[in-house]
């Protein structure tokens, strides 16, 4: 291992934990998912091993619907470790300060939002960020620093790279574990095909991850909205925004380029949608995609003939990757294409990964478990990049 873990912590000391806790939000309602099951295991321990527990997380970005507080993941994490979480909604002022040096052995506390603090967010080197007055405050107020949030590992933020550089730091159990997983995945070889569904929201991962993977990915199997880009990139009059929507348009304007030229050079490569699916009356519909002649509805989903084409694609792959849901599977009738493909590949004995902290919160939604999977990843973004043997900023600092 090439940082120190909770193996080399002496008991009972103050801890300042980072956990990667940003959730989906529904109606100013914070999700539970797997994250919290995950850092819960971190937390018991420190709880158990009577450490003084200060947690400090994000939710959301400034300027979005999900950018709200941390008082409900309080209680959402106190659920999971069965044991009382105190939150205060501050990140680093004086009630921070007053509720911390309250602390005594197994108590947990919550601070507020990082990203509500100022010198969170922009992207600085660790040398910059650990010079800042949020690290500098805080910092005097633990023995040790604890990350936990390997999902965020590659963000250059204050509370996950300034502390390591100005305190004792450790890695969480889940940050050993997913950063364990995830190297042993990026260096592995296989003989047989290997596939990656790749789906989503988010089309800048989706060409990311397939320009660095073209080579070892023999099958790339599309869908969700950065599906959608892929099918206008070929032709067809979809992956634009209509009514209100300000999904497409502005990934489209900055990705186009590369999405055709990545079209043109892995044509053979890339599996399209055949049909899409929509909201008609309350009920799912479907449309070959060669029959729209023009957007007039939002395709929520990938079509039962997609799901048919990808299934055994999947069953004749050794290795089966998946970044990004095919559909909005949240909804059921949208959940199809999402569920059809992860179905496909639990009923296969291929070695699997599934990440992505919302498209993995698909696999207890309709039934499977997380054992039917080789690795499910609560990371999105640090999972791919992790993928294409990238470093992550969180966790080079940590092993200084
Ligand atoms: N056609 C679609 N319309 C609307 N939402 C969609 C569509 N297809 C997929 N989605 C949404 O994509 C989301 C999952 O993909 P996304 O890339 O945003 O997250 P992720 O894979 O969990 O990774 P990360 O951890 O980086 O957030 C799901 O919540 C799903 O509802
Ligand atoms: O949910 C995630 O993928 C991580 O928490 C990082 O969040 P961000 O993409 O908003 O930086």
């Amino acid at each position: 291992m090439t940082f120190q873990t909770l193996d080399d912590i002496e008991d009972g000391q103050r801890v300042l934990v980072r956990l990667d806790l940003n959730s989906p939000v529904e109606d100013g309602d914070v999700q539970d998912n797997r994250r919290f099951d995950r850092h819960a295991e971190t937390i018991r321990e420190l709880v158990d091993r009577d450490f003084e527990v200060a947690v400090m997380a994000h939710q959301g970005r400034p300027g979005r619907d999900d950018f709200v507080s941390l008082e409900q993941h309080a209680d959402i994490l106190a659920d999971h470790i069965d044991s009382d979480v105190e939150f205060v909604a501050d990140t680093f002022g004086p009630d921070a300060i007053h509720e911390i040096a309250g602390l005594e052995a197994g108590d947990v506390l919550v601070l507020e939002n990082t990203r509500m603090c100022d010198e969170e967010l922009p992207e600085e080197d660790p040398e910059v960020k650990a010079q800042t007055e949020f690290v500098q405050t805080l910092k005097g107020e633990f023995d040790a620093y604890v990350n936990d949030a390997y999902s965020a590992a590659h963000r250059s933020h204050a509370s996950l790279v300034g502390f390591p550089l100005v305190m004792d730091a450790y890695a969480g159990r889940v940050m050993e574990t997913e950063y364990e997983a995830n190297t042993a995945i990026a260096e592995k070889e296989f003989e047989g095909n290997v596939t990656m569904v790749v789906g989503g929201t988010k089309a800048t991962d989706v060409i990311d991850v397939m320009t660095h993977l073209d080579e070892k990915v023999d099958d790339f199997l599309l869908g969700g909205i950065a599906g959608e880009l892929f099918l206008r990139a070929a032709g067809y009059p979809v992956g634009y925004d209509i009514d209100d929507a300000d999904l497409y348009d502005h990934q489209w304007e900055k990705n186009s380029e590369k999405i055709e030229s990545m079209l043109d050079a892995h044509r053979d490569q890339i599996s399209l949608a055949v049909d899409l699916a929509y909201e008609d009356d309350g009920s799912r519909a479907e449309q070959s995609v060669d029959d729209i002649d023009e957007k007039t509805v939002s395709y929520l989903d990938v079509g039962s003939e997609t799901v048919m084409e990808y299934s055994p694609v999947i069953r004749d792959s050794e290795a089966v990757f998946v970044k990004g849901a095919l559909g909005m599977f949240e909804d059921e009738r949208f959940s199809v294409g999402t569920a059809g493909v992860l179905e496909a590949i639990a009923d296969t004995d291929c070695f699997s990964v599934v990440g992505g902290g919302d498209t993995s919160r698909a696999i207890e939604m309709y039934g499977m478990s997380e054992d039917e999977f080789g690795h499910v990843s609560i990371a999105g973004g640090a999972y791919i990049r992790a993928l294409t043997g990238a470093e992550l900023v969180g966790v080079e600092v940590l092993k200084r």
